[in-house]
């Protein structure tokens, strides 16, 4: 059985001191078992977050890294240095940076490689744009993401990535996608990495569903059987709303 994965993306939002306000009130409320919850917050709350979540079930995880163990990269931060601050996990390929940042599907694929090697849990994201929907185009650009974003991993090493569909156009819209749709979706996802690798890992890898998620609609998508959690910006930055979002993964965890 796959454990479900709430994870918070705060994107650039919150000083330290304020993430240290929100893990305080979201600490008690956020610890449910049977679910793997993770906060990926800016690079400099980091290691103050770690620090406050020790001893809890909350992960942290960073929003992005460099593949390079060093160097001459003004502005990065490579995985050694998330591993030194005891950063567990690493968002990679948020389409905001593919879009902002330029990042590509190779630099996606040097990064997640890096996050394996390193034993980091790369939260791998994937998904179209409004047009390339409206072209009918979704499957295969999908496809294309996930495939090249794996490209050169073992069996083994995929199981341990999470992916993330996120549509473009569900993301910071308040227009989510619907659940049978990301279902729809996220099946194909889970059948490209059966005809990549074997049924097997496909059983294994978690997929979350992310873009507009919030309490009101959580269990819509937790109620797909493909779909194993999600990856939540907006409602990820109130520690009340972030809780019910777990709570309805742990409930359903319970139940199932
Ligand atoms: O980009 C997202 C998570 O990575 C989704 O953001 P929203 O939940 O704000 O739509």
């Amino acid at each position: 059985m796959r454990t479900p994965v709430i994870a918070g993306n705060w994107k650039m939002y919150k000083t330290v001191n304020e993430a240290l306000e929100y893990f305080t009130s979201f600490r008690e409320k956020g610890e449910a078992e049977g679910v793997e919850t993770v906060l990926c917050a800016p690079f400099v709350a980091l290691p103050a977050l770690v620090e406050a979540a020790k001893g809890s079930r909350i992960g942290i995880g960073a929003q992005n890294m460099h593949w390079e163990e060093e160097g001459a990269f003004t502005g990065e931060v490579g995985p050694s240095m998330l591993n030194a601050v005891g950063v567990p996990y690493v968002v990679i390929g948020h389409s905001e940076r593919r879009t902002y940042f330029a990042e590509t599907d190779e630099a996606v694929n040097k990064k997640t490689q890096s996050a394996i090697s390193h034993d980091l849990v790369p939260i791998v994201c994937v998904g179209e744009t409004l047009e390339e929907k409206e072209a009918d185009r979704t499957q295969e650009v999908v496809r294309e993401q996930v495939v090249k974003a794996l490209a050169g991993l073992s069996s083994d090493e995929v199981t341990q990535v999470v992916l993330a569909y996120e549509p473009v156009w569900a993301i910071g819209s308040g227009k989510s996608a619907t659940a049978e749709d990301a279902e729809e979706v996220i099946r194909f996802v889970r059948k490209t990495v059966a005809d990549q690798y074997d049924q097997q890992v496909a059983n294994d890898i978690r997929i979350l569903y992310g873009g507009s998620v919030k309490p009101g609609n959580i269990d819509s998508f937790l109620e797909q059987p493909d779909i194993d959690g999600a990856l939540v910006g907006g409602a990820s930055l109130d520690a009340d709303s972030f809780a019910r979002l777990v709570e309805a993964a742990a409930k359903r965890g319970g139940e199932g």
